[in-house]
């Protein structure tokens, strides 16, 4: 262990490090390039944020990794490729403006496939984002060594990669130096999760996506731009039904009136819907408690949501 290494690893013991550091990582790549074998792998946990609705968010959150002070926010970008029709378009526009976002992008190549139609595509993308790429060679497993470098060299001349590596997903070969160089790069800053919130958090955020995607189909005036939903608390209960309280915050008076409906009925029905949709994919009873507040700081709320890709840019 380095002793960069040793140090990270030390400041996880007892308390929370002194200086966290915490940053998105937008996963790129072909389809079948092992994004997702990826992702988990660097999770070391099947962490998928199953979203019903993978258009309604710029990103999607694959999984949150801590390695040593960091925490490394994994994303995809949805809807990056085949756009067929004109809201397709626009929701790879969207992707790619989501790759731009993140702090830097990771760019998954098969290396058995080489350097593809689609993969060049990306590469194009990703080359007006101006935004750091890593290039992540995956599948070397099924390589022969020798072939790897040219293959590199070749990518690398299409777009200058900050760094370069060689992993298989499959068998972890080469993940641990990528999530040690991941941690380094990440931003000084506050995690954007706690730690006691991420053992359940694909389950909150697929709550609160789905109750903004209700807010979204019943309100028609500006309130949807405005509303964001928390999960507040998940709980189990003994009969192995789930509470789940949501909240969701507005940023004016009127808009709250707008999401509570006359006698508390709009707001019925949007919990009404969440829930039975909640029970569809859950599998199980659900008791949806949903709760309007105004925020103050809400620009400053706003633009933290807005980075992780939780809420329109309206
Ligand atoms: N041998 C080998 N197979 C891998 C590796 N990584 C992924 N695979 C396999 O490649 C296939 C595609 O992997 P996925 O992780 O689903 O790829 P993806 O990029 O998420 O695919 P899409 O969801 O279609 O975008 C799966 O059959 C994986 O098991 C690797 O490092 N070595």
């Amino acid at each position: 262990m380095s002793g960069d290494a040793a140090e990270r690893a030390e400041a996880t013991e007892g308390a929370r490090p002194a200086r966290t550091r915490c940053g998105l990582v937008a996963v790129v790549g072909a389809p079948n390039a092992g994004k997702s074998t990826l992702v988990n792998a660097l999770a070391g946990t099947k962490v998928t944020i199953v979203s019903p609705k993978p258009q309604t968010t710029r990103f999607r959150i694959r999984a949150v990794v801590i390695r040593g002070a960091s925490q490394i926010v994994l994303v995809d970008t949805p809807g990056i490729f085949r756009p067929r029709r004109r809201l397709d378009r626009a929701m790879v526009a969207a992707a790619w403006g989501g790759a731009q976002d993140a702090d830097l992008a990771l760019l998954v190549v098969d290396a058995r496939a080489g350097l593809t139609d689609e993969v060049r595509a990306i590469i194009e993308g990703l080359r007006k984002g101006g935004r750091p790429v890593w290039l992540v060679l995956n599948k070397t497993d099924l390589v022969e060594r020798p072939r790897l470098l040219p293959l590199a060299k070749e990518l690398n001349e299409l777009l200058p990669f900050a760094e370069t590596f060689m992993v298989s997903a499959a068998t972890g070969d080469g993940l641990d130096r990528l999530l040690d160089r991941l941690a380094e790069a990440m931003p000084e800053g506050p995690w954007l999760f706690p730690e006691d919130e991420l053992s359940d958090l694909p389950e909150r955020m697929l709550a609160a996506e789905i109750v903004r995607e209700q807010i979204l189909r019943q309100t028609h005036e500006e309130v949807p731009h405005y509303a964001t939903v928390e999960t507040e608390q998940w709980s189990e209960r003994e009969d192995g039904s789930v509470r789940i309280d949501c909240t969701i915050y507005v940023a004016r008076p009127g808009q709250k009136a707008i999401l509570i409906g006359d006698k508390g009925a709009r707001i019925k029905e949007i919990g009404r819907r969440a829930r039975l949709e909640l029970e569809a994919l859950l599998g199980r009873r659900v008791h949806l408690f949903l709760n309007v507040k105004e925020r103050a700081h809400w620009d400053e709320e706003r633009a933290r949501l807005r980075a992780l890709g939780l809420e329109d840019p309206g």
